[in-house]
Formats: C-alpha cells, structure tokens, sequence
C-alpha cells in the first residue's frame, strides 16, 4: 500500500470530479466491454444491455458504483484514514467474493474503468499514474477477499 502524494490525490479527485455524474455511461461502458460482468447481475443477465441501459434498476446500480468509488476517493485524502479504507474495501470484496465475483474480473472493470475515465477528463501520464497507484491499493486490499 503506497499512499498517494498529495499532488496525485489532486489528479484522482479533479479527473473524478468531470466524471461522477455520469453514473450510467460508466456502468454502461463496463458492461458493453464485459458482457461477463453483466451476467453476473441477477436483474441484468442476459437481457439486452441497451434495453435496460434506461431503466431506474440500472440507474440505481450505477448510483450505487460511482458513489462507492467517490467514497474511496474521499477516504484517499488522508492517510489517517487507512484503517477505514482497509475495513470498508475487505468487507466489499467479501460480499463480491459471495457473488462469484473474480479477480479477473475486477481486472476486467479496472480495464473499462480506465479506459471511460483517460477519455472523458483531462488526462495525461501523470492521472494515469495516480489511478494506477489508487486502484493498486484497493485492488491490494480487495484480492486478499476474492
Ligand atoms: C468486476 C466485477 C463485478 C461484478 C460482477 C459485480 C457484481 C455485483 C453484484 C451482482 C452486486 C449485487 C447487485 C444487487 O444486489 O442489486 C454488486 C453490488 C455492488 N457492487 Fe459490484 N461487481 C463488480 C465489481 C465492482 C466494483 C469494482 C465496484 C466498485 C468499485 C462495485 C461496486 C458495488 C457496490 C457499491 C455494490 C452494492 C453494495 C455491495 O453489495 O457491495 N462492484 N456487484
């Protein structure tokens, strides 16, 4: 667990900061890349994914992702917060490790996750380096779950 600096916590919150509001294109992206993931989604298996893009189910998964993801980006802020990151993100993966949910596939929505954000902010190498250095932490917390 290497904590961000706090010029790369900048870079994590401003870049999150273009893309928080856009809840279902995110969820959309993950699931239009990984039909997989989707699958696993007892209200969302294997049902068209542009049928269900519009429904208040998806808008309340989504809603439910971006606000999980902005948590740990506030928890990030202050190292003193470590031991709340730590509690919150094991317990995360308990409950997606019940569900079936792989490593691979955590791998799968980091790819699309990365993939929808470098696109949709102000991006450069050292955003990148900043969100790989943040996912590595809560993926290094989450696959001791998984
Ligand atoms: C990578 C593959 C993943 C799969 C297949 C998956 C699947 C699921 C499923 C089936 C649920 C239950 C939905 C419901 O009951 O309506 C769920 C809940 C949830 N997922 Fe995921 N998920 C994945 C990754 C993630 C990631 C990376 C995040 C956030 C960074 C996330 C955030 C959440 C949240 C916040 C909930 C609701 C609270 C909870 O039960 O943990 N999921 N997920």
């Amino acid at each position: 667990y290497t904590p961000l600096s706090s010029d790369q916590y900048s870079l994590v919150k401003s870049t999150w900061d273009q893309v928080s509001h856009n809840e279902v294109d995110i969820l959309y992206a993950i699931f239009k890349a990984y039909p997989d993931i989707q699958a696993k989604f007892p209200q969302f298996n294997g049902k068209d994914l542009d049928s269900v893009k519009g429904t208040p189910d998806f808008a309340l998964h989504a809603t439910r992702i971006v606000s999980f993801i902005g948590e740990l980006v506030t928890l990030t802020s202050s190292e003193a917060n470590a031991p709340a990151v730590q509690s919150t993100v094991e317990a995360f993966a308990v409950r997606h490790h019940n569900r079936g949910v792989t490593k691979d596939q955590f791998n799968e929505f980091r790819t699309a996750f990365f993939s929808y954000i470098s696109s949709h902010s102000t991006w450069g190498d050292n955003a990148a380096a900043a969100w790989n250095q943040a996912i590595d932490n809560i993926y290094g917390i989450a696959f001791t779950k998984l």
